[in-house]
Formats: C-alpha cells, sequence, structure tokens
C-alpha cells in the first residue's frame, strides 16, 4: 500500500538549513495498522505529509496506494483519506453540510453523499446531529466528524496525524473504537503518528519509531519491548549487602540503577525474563547471606525502548534518567 525508498525533507530556515526527513525507507501493506511514534520534531509529520502529498520530496521516491506522490498528487488525494492535526470543517457550517460538500468534492453523487454521510454518522456516535452547526460540537465530537470526512469516499488507506492529540482519556478510548470498528468492517489500511506511548503500544499493530529524520526500529510493540528493553528488576538489599548482591546480580542482567537510600540500597536490573528469573535471584542472594527486603517486576514501555535505542526518554523528552547516584553510567 505505501512503497518508501530513501525519502528525504529539508527545509531552509533563513541561513539555517533543517534536516527534518533523512533517508525514510518504509513498505506498509493492506490492512495494516502502523503508528509513528517519536518525539517532537523527529520528522513525523512531515514524513506524512509527503506521503499525503501536501509537501513534496527533497528526495527520494514515495508510493502510496499504487501512485507516485510526485508525478501524480491528485491520484494519491483520491485514494486517500487524511486528518491532519487541526479540525478541518468549516465552523459555520451544519454538519451534514459539510459530509455532501466533502463527498461531491470527491466526485459522489449527492445522494450517495448524503448516504454514506449517513452511514459514518452512525458508526461515530454523531447520529441525529445532522443540523447542528459544527461550531457547537464537542471537542470529542469534532474529531470524530473530521474523521467521518476523511472517510465519506471510502478510501482504503487513511493518514491520521494525532487524532487524539488533546482528548481527554474517555474521549480518546471513544475514538479508537471507532478507528478499530471502522477498520474491521471496511479493511482500511491506517497510518497514523502519534505521541502517547500507550497509544501506539496497545492500539497499532507495528510501531515505527522515528527520530531525528530517520527510522530507528520498526516492529510490533511486544518484539519492540521484548529485543529492547527486557524487564526491569527492582530489588532492595541492606546497604552493607549491596556490593555482594551486585556480583551475583552481574550474571542476570545488566545494572541500570543503584540508589541508596536508607540503610538499604535499591538496584535495577534489565533482565529477559523477570518473573522467571527473580525467584531464583532471590535464592541465589539468600546463598550468598543477602536477605532481600523487597521486589519487583516492571514490563517495559515503548518508552524504555526509545531509551535504550537513543539515551533519551520519549515521555520527558530530556536526558536518560538512568544514572547512578554515584556518578557511573547506567
Ligand atoms: N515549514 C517548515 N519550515 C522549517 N522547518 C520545518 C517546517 N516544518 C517542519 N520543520 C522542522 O522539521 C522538523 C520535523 O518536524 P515535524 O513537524 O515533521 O516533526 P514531528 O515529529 O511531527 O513533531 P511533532 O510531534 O511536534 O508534531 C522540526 O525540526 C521542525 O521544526
Amino acid at each position: 500500500m505505501i512503497h518508501t525508498e530513501a525519502l528525504t525533507r529539508t527545509f531552509r530556515s533563513g541561513k539555517d538549513t533543517v534536516e527534518a526527513v533523512r533517508g525514510i525507507d518504509l513498505d506498509v501493506a493492506e490492512g495494516e495498522l502502523v503508528a509513528f511514534l517519536g518525539p517532537n520534531g523527529a520528522g513525523k509529520s512531515t514524513t506524512l505529509r509527503m506521503l499525503t502529498s501536501l509537501l513534496p520530496p527533497t528526495s527520494g521516491t514515495a508510493l502510496v496506494a499504487g501512485t507516485d506522490v510526485v508525478a501524480d498528487p491528485a491520484g494519491v488525494r483520491r485514494r486517500i483519506g487524511y486528518i491532519g492535526q487541526k479540525d478541518g470543517a468549516g465552523h459555520s457550517y451544519r454538519v451534514g453540510d459539510e459530509l455532501v460538500m466533502q463527498g461531491r468534492f470527491y466526485g459522489l453523487s449527492k445522494s450517495e453523499s448524503v448516504e454514506r454521510g449517513r452511514q459514518l454518522m452512525a458508526s461515530l456516535d454523531l447520529a441525529g446531529m445532522e443540523n447542528r452547526k459544527v461550531s457547537t460540537l464537542s471537542g470529542g465530537q469534532k474529531r470524530r466528524l473530521d474523521i467521518a470526512l476523511g472517510l465519506i469516499h471510502e478510501p482504503p488507506l487513511l493518514f491520521l496525524d494525532e487524532p487524539s492529540t488533546g482528548m481527554d482519556p474517555q474521549n480518546r478510548a471513544n475514538l479508537w473504537e471507532h478507528i478499530l470498528r471502522l477498520r474491521a468492517e471496511r479493511g482500511t489500511t491506517i497510518v497514523l503518528t502519534t505521541h502517547y506511548l500507550e497509544e501506539a503500544d496497545t492500539m497499532a499493530e507495528r510501531v515505527v519509531v522515528i527520530d531525528h529524520g530517520r527510522i530507528i526500529a520498526d516492529d510490533t510493540a511486544e518484539a519492540l519491548k521484548a529485543e529492547q528493553a527486557g524487564d526491569h528488576l527492582w530489588l532492595s538489599v541492606p546497604a552493607e549487602d549491596a556490593d555482594a548482591a551486585v556480583q551475583v546480580l552481574a550474571r542476570a542482567g545488566e545494572q541500570l540503577e543503584r540508589t541508596p537510600a536508607a540503610g538499604t540500597v535499591g538496584l535495577r536490573y534489565r533482565v529477559a525474563h523477570g518473573t522467571g528469573t527473580l525467584p531464583r535471584l532471590v535464592l541465589a542472594l539468600h546463598d550468598r547471606g543477602v536477605t532481600v527486603a523487597e521486589a519487583s517486576v516492571r514490563r517495559p514501555t515503548l518508552d524504555d525502548v526509545f531509551l535504550n535505542l537513543t539515551g533519551r526518554s520519549l515521555r520527558e523528552g530530556g536526558p536518560a534518567l538512568t544514572t547512578t547516584t554515584e556518578g557511573q553510567p547506567a
């Protein structure tokens, strides 16, 4: 459905040149649900705008729904739906009229537009709002109207730029329910950008991690977490036993953190199979005379994946959190 080779985009900003996208090679198959995940300024929106033909690439090629974005941008637009970051509907229009206008824009007849608008409004929980002015809708309703507008011509491929940004958790869950239902009903291929780690983790089947204009990882969230992050094991031991504990734990995995507290030391390790490893480690520590005061296993998040890949946290947008209090790099 999408095939790009060495796609780049450079912007000139005064005397500076910004290399927003530095060579994206991407293949998306029909029916996939793919999330672009990355920090602010990583190049996600620029990539999306090139794929939707809104922005010409500086170099490289992109075929979208079988059409070259440079040679036939109008052809690309006919075959895709695009929902940008800002709401696209005209605020003084009525909801029903907006949908019909959009359908007519894509070459549907009036009756087809009315019928598809009606179906979309029903499946996006907007039924009965045909005569409401767009300006009177809530934020969540407006976002769902944006989605209806993007889907009126039944595109096989839908691009969503940060679909749920600014929504409260309830509305976000609602929106996702609708997106997933539409996908199940129509088999639409979906590519979206998001800042929300949990959203990429739970909703997308495939996560493409973008940083500094490049793809730095591309897999299912589960595979990324297993390969890149491992489980995090945390143990608290008496301060005088910390060195002995570190010797035992060194065989189990990689130390991420060593934090002294009152009379104890907290030790965090990255291990392959946390829940299986923990009981064996507690026994091995016991055999060395170390009594474990507390222990826990934490499954990794996509933030751990990003941290492992870049040394930065996506959540904080700042430097790595994992340095030891003794000043050694973790
Ligand atoms: N029109 C422009 N002129 C100059 N620089 C631009 C322009 N558009 C984007 N950029 C720069 O390109 C880089 C990538 O921006 P882009 O919007 O693609 O990032 P993003 O990953 O989508 O970020 P966000 O999550 O904040 O939307 C940034 O450094 C941005 O400032």
